[in-house]
């Protein structure tokens, strides 16, 4: 295939509710849509995850759009690939960014997949039908709040719960959850709000039955994550902290995590969080797909690469709407007691809704290169 033209979509998303962890609230979502076009008309869609602030990682909105425009797409746009990955090669020598890259190789995957007349899924290697889903629930005001939550997915049949915690929103929380569901499957994400100094605090948490915590120290600290380890009953998850498959490598040599979410915005793209995968599964490490708050591009990307073998913990990937009032994609994603069915057709198995995706365009930009 030869990309020849990409129309970059600036998206605003109404949220049914807002999403708050220990660093801030998304009430709104803003992200890219690319719409990457190869040299036969082939069309192949993608997704930015990053949020307008750098509060998660490094990259905003912004900073994707920079990355695409003066360095990515001048780098693919009319190269001859044969495989999709194969953009990882073109990117090498641009650092980071993996949400930018991700965006677009994203589409290449979806391009390819529908040349070689196979779903996303099986380009991937992935052989399930149905994937299990969990429900990551933020802060809220209240306990009594969050328990009313927990309720109505436990009884929506999602497959596990994880609810965001914060010095000060921890072991009280958890208490209260588990006083009222002692045998629901449940996890902590901390998103780096502690440090080697509340070791007590987590401690604590092991107390509590959790299928793991996520995150709890910084993002760039896998050597305080492995002392961490060695004091903790309850797995560690990283989140921030695996960018790639060395990452992933290094924690599991250092014993930093039990298990690795695995995000394709955060690992740069689909090539990239493969290669997690099956690192993981060589080395005993259970991995799941993490979530981003995305629309429907990326939500099909994330259901797709959840299909492959070793995503055996419930990922992140709640139905449409659960965040959305209209999703952009036909027909929208359905949770069914705790499951996905993943499409069997061609290409993602989802058709962006472009009189939905026109109404929430705010800009939209061409390029031929
Ligand atoms: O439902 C989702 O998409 C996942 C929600 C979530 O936990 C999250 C949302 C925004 C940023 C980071 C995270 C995270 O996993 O840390
Ligand atoms: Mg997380």
């Amino acid at each position: 295939m030869r990309i020849e033209e990409i129309t970059i979509r600036h998206l605003k998303m109404p949220m049914k509710a807002p999403f708050t962890t220990s660093f801030g609230t998304v009430a709104e979502k803003e992200l890219l849509l690319l719409e990457v076009k190869d040299a036969s008309g082939t069309i192949g869609w993608g997704e930015t995850v990053a949020f307008v602030a750098p509060w998660y990682t490094e990259e905003t909105l912004k900073t994707t759009w920079h990355m695409l425009e003066d360095f990515l797409m001048p780098a693919l746009l009319h190269k001859d690939i044969a495989h999709p990955d194969e953009v990882s090669a073109l990117f090498a020598t641009i650092r980071r960014n993996g949400m930018a890259k991700a965006s677009i190789e994203g589409a290449v995957w979806d391009i390819y997949a529908q040349q070689t007349k196979q779903s996303l899924a099986h380009a991937l290697g992935g052989s399930k039908d149905l994937i299990d889903v969990g429900i990551s629930v933020g802060i809220q005001s209240s306990t009594d709040k969050l328990l009313e939550l927990i309720k109505v997915y436990v009884e929506k049949g999602y497959k596990r719960v994880k609810v965001k915690i914060k010095p000060g929103y921890d072991v009280e929380v958890i208490r209260a959850i588990r006083a009222v569901f002692p045998n629901l499957p449940l996890m902590a994400d901390a998103n780096s709000a502690y440090t080697l100094n509340d070791i007590e605090v987590l401690q604590q948490l092991d107390a509590f039955n959790l299928l793991m915590i996520e995150q709890p120290l910084a993002a760039d600290d896998i050597i305080d994550h492995a002392k961490l380890q060695k004091q903790l009953k309850t797995p560690i998850c990283l989140d921030e902290s695996i960018t790639s498959l060395e990452d992933a490598r290094k924690a599991i040599e250092l014993g930093s995590c039990g298990v690795i979410n695995i995000k394709i915005g955060r690992v740069g793209g689909i090539t990239e969080a493969k290669k997690i995968h099956d690192y993981c599964q060589q080395h005993a490490i259970p991995v799941w797909c993490g979530g981003m708050l995305e629309a429907g591009i990326g939500r099909a990307h994330n259901i797709a690469l959840t299909a492959l073998s070793n995503f055996v913990l419930p990922g992140d990937t709640a139905g449409s709407s659960h965040y959305w009032y209209e999703d952009i994609v036909t027909p929208e994603i359905v949770v069914e007691d705790g499951h996905i069915r993943v499409p069997q057709s061609i290409g993602i198995g989802y058709q962006p809704n472009l009189e939905i995706i026109d109404k929430l365009t705010i800009s939209k930009k061409v390029y031929k290169g």
